[in-house]
């Protein structure tokens, strides 16, 4: 192996303990205990899991967190009420929806429901705006968690050429708004993407978001480019046992690894620097709310 590793899990450690600092802080000199919401509906086992570890980190940093569980059947306009009441809280500074919703919900309408100071995901069309714009936003944690990762790698990212593949509102076009904010050009990919091999060979900083195990070989990277695997993806590993499963991101890290320069890995990369950013964006949450000033470092 050639390139060094991105090591997301030792990160995000840091970023939360930059949280637990700031908690600290507004809870002796303010009196304040930021609070996030999360909201999930239906029971699917791995959003499950997945909601169980934001809980547990949320109450790690110090902060409150307000777990609300709905069955499958909800209906819209009881998921609505359930908005506007935590919107109308003041002890929560921080709302997520886990997505995807069930397909007789509304998603974009339940989205733009949260108080925009509350959008701790970054999702509601004011916050899409002012990102688009370069104004002060809540900023999707997962794309800040990459962001957060290439200017720790390689300082500037200015005139670099990025290559994002997958233009989801939640990974891929915030990811692109964040890189184009530090001044790379860049490409935005999908599935209409002609000789995708030949648009990723370009890149300087590859960020793969599509969700297919291992679909980006080495041989599409360029020698020394900086790789930023956002894939989740679970798939058989029966030399683990029977019915056992395993994670692997989009990047088929190991021919990848022979030619990036730096790579993160799946798991242990992108994933737990996005929960430290939703815990980030919480507690900028609470400052904003407060008219107190911001931590530094934790946003873009
Ligand atoms: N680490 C983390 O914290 C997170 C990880 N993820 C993971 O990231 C991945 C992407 O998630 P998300 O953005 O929500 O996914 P979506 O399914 O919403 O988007 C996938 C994108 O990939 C594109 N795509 C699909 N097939 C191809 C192909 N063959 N070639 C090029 N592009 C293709 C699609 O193109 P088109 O638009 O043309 O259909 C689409 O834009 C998933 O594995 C997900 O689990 C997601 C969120 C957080
Ligand atoms: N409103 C909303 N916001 C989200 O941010 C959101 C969402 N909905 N729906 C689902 C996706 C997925 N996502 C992950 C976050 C962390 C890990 C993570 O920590 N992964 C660990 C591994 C965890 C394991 O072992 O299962 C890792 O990569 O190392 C994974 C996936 C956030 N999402």
């Amino acid at each position: 192996m050639r390139a060094e590793l991105i090591d997301g899990k030792a990160f995000a450690g840091k970023i939360r303990a930059q949280v637990a600092e700031n908690v600290a802080r507004l809870k002796s000199g303010h009196g304040l205990t930021p609070g996030l919401a999360v909201v999930l509906v239906g029971e699917d086992p791995a959003s499950e899991v997945y909601v169980r570890s934001k809980g547990k980190q949320t109450l790690e940093a110090g902060m409150a967190s307000f777990e609300h569980k709905l069955p499958s059947d909800t209906a819209q306009a009881d998921l609505l009420a359930l908005i506007a009441q935590l919107n109308g809280d003041a002890s929560v500074h921080g709302i997520l929806v886990q997505l995807p919703l069930p397909d007789h919900l509304d998603s974009d309408l339940v989205i733009n429901a949260i108080d925009p100071a509350k959008d701790v995901d970054g999702f509601h069309i004011s916050n899409v705006g002012l990102l688009g714009t370069g104004q002060k936003s809540m900023v999707p944690c997962t794309p800040l968690g990459c962001l957060m990762m290439l200017r720790d790698q390689l300082g500037s990212l200015s005139g670099l050429n990025a290559v994002v593949v997958g233009r989801s509102n939640i990974v891929g076009k915030p990811m692109a708004q964040l890189l184009l904010g530090d001044s790379c050009t860049v490409t935005i990919a999908h599935s209409r993407t002609r000789d995708l091999a030949a648009v990723c060979r370009r890149a300087d900083i590859l960020v793969a978001a599509v969700g297919r195990p291992k679909m980006i070989p080495g041989d599409w990277i360029k020698p020394g480019a900086t790789v930023i695997d956002v894939g989740i993806n679970r798939i058989p590993a029966p030399e683990k046992g029977e019915g056992k499963t395993r994670l692997v991101g989009d990047v088929h890290f190991d021919s990848a690894a022979e030619v990036a320069g730096a790579i993160t890995p799946v798991p242990g990369g992108v994933g737990p620097m996005t929960i430290a950013c939703l815990l980030a964006n919480t507690v900028t949450a609470c400052c904003r709310a407060h008219g107190l000033p911001e931590p530094t470092g934790l946003t873009a």
